[in-house]
């Protein structure tokens, strides 16, 4: 029975191994993590992470070939496939800090697998990671382990929140990265055979290392992209009295632009998009491609640019303060059917209305009142570590308030701010919203949800 073993129980190594657990009965697969309270909850009741359909498969394959556990050394040194799906976040400080990938946490999972390493083993880069990070990783595994092989391959992830379930059943594609040697492509095979499991061969598709890690960060950017685009464009309706919507869809209708990704938002958010770019643009200036690197770094600019541009809008229609006024904001997760809440927009939405000193009352069905307290007071970048190496919680900031619902965290506000497009925002009572509110009454939609004629 081939084992395999995922350094990493977040939100890939989870639900990835989850359902190649499903996927493959004939395969052992255990999740390790530093974190005990991650493993913790994989094995209880109620998951930690909040994504449709994740419960069941897990609950199908837990305690028969899915393995969730704190035991690292053991896992690893028994596994013949090693997945590596641990926190790469932006570096704070020293050379590259607000754009460079910190791979502090993805050198000593290595350095770990060659420690414990006494068979051959395959190690998959599933972390997003900077272009040519299998170079470094294999110098570190060979340098300290003593006659065992490794291969490194690298296999992206593609999965999307509050989707992952259903991208992992049926994936767009499945890239593998592998050395352009026997042996490399040996291991290619091994993993292309993992998958073959259940997703057609025609979307499995085979690289070199390189090409494989830079796809992952050239995807992100080209999503990320569109996104900037049309909230660009949507500045620019806002000045001439076009609809975005309206603008979006009929561009959308070329086939060569396609009409997905092209929303326009209060702001894309996420832990990966952000984070992704800047170490794109890091790792163009690195290679002397400053206009390259400048053009992506637009990307970021207009995200940046849209989600303050929201905030003054909010401020200078309400009769240009907000001061003790209570705004109320509907959704604080990144995207609906998720309660992460990593990189969300909201998190600036709220500090900008903060410093100009509203009260706030925020609603989100899957966002507890710990993880916005925490939110709003972290350092940018701070949140892609272990949670066991984030900092304490705060203070809770007293301007803000967590409501259980919709209409009662509207009650008595002046404004309104929707902030994530959850199905539940569409269908409110919005005349019970509005006469509970202060008047003249304001709704800021930032995500294009609400009819605004009714
Ligand atoms: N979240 C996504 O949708 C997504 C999608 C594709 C790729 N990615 C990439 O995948 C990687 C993981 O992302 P995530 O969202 O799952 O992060 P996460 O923070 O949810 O999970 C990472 C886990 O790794 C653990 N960890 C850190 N160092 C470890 C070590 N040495 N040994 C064992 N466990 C260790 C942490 O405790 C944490 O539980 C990142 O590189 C990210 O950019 C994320
Ligand atoms: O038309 C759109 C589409 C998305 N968004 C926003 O963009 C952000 C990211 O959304 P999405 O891409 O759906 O979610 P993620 O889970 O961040 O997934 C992205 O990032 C992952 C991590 O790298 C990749 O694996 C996925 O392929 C990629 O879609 C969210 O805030 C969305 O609300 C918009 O504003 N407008």
């Amino acid at each position: 029975m081939v084992k395999m073993c995922c350094l990493g129980a977040g939100y890939v190594g989870g639900p990835t191994m989850a359902v190649i657990a499903l996927k493959c009965p004939d395969v052992e697969v255990v999740v390790v993590d530093i974190s005990t309270a991650r493993i913790d909850a994989w094995n209880s009741e109620t998951l930690q992470i909040y994504e449709p359909g994740l419960d069941d498969v897990v609950k199908q394959c837990r305690g028969r070939n899915l393995l969730f556990s704190n035991d690292i050394e053991k896992h690893v040194s028994e596994a013949d496939i090693v997945f590596v799906s641990v926190n790469t976040p932006t570096k704070t400080r020293g050379l590259g800090a607000g754009k460079a990938a910190d791979l502090t946490y993805w050198e000593s999972a290595a350095r770990l697998i060659a420690d414990v390493a006494k068979s051959d083993k395959i190690v998959v880069e599933k972390s997003t990671v900077p272009v040519r990070t299998a170079e470094a990783i294999e110098k570190i595994l060979n340098h300290n382990s003593d006659g065992i092989s490794f291969q490194i391959l690298s296999n992206p992830e593609f999965l999307a929140e509050g989707t992952a379930i259903q991208d992992l059943f049926s994936p767009d594609r499945v890239l593998i990265g592998g050395r352009e040697t026997r042996e490399g492509r040996r291991a290619v095979e091994a993993l292309k055979d993992v998958y073959a499991h259940w997703v057609p061969e025609d979307r499995i598709l085979t690289t070199n290392l390189w090409s494989a890690e830079l796809s992952k960060l050239a995807a992100n950017a080209f999503l990320a992209q569109r996104i900037s685009s049309v909230n660009a464009m949507s500045a620019l309706c806002e000045a001439t009295g076009a609809n975005v919507a309206e603008v979006a869809y009929a561009v959308g209708k070329d086939s060569r632009v396609g009409p997905k990704f092209l929303n326009a938002s209060v702001g894309f958010g996420g832990s990966c998009f952000q984070k992704d770019i800047l170490n794109l643009v890091y790792i163009c200036e690195c290679n002397g491609l400053p206009e390259v690197a400048n053009y992506w770094k637009q990307v970021i600019k207009i995200n940046d640019y849209q989600k303050s541009r929201f905030v003054n809008r909010v401020v200078s229609s309400m009769f240009n303060t907000v001061a003790n006024k209570r705004i109320a904001v509907l959704g604080f997760a990144f995207k609906k059917d998720t309660g992460d809440t990593r990189e969300t927009p909201a998190i600036d939405v709220c500090k900008g209305l903060l410093g100009d000193q509203a009260k706030i009352s925020i609603y989100d069905p899957q966002v507890t009142e710990d993880q916005i307290q925490r939110d709003l007071a972290m350092n940018k970048f701070d949140w892609d570590h272990p949670l066991h190496l984030q900092p304490m919680s705060p203070t809770a900031i007293k301007q803000v308030s967590v409501a259980w619902d919709a209409y009662e965290a509207a009650k008595d506000a002046h404004g309104i701010c929707i902030l994530t497009e959850w199905d539940e925002f569409k269908t409110l009572d919005y005349t019970r919203i509005y006469e509970s509110m202060q008047k003249p009454a304001f709704v800021f939609d930032g995500r294009n949800v609400v009819d605004p004629e009714s």
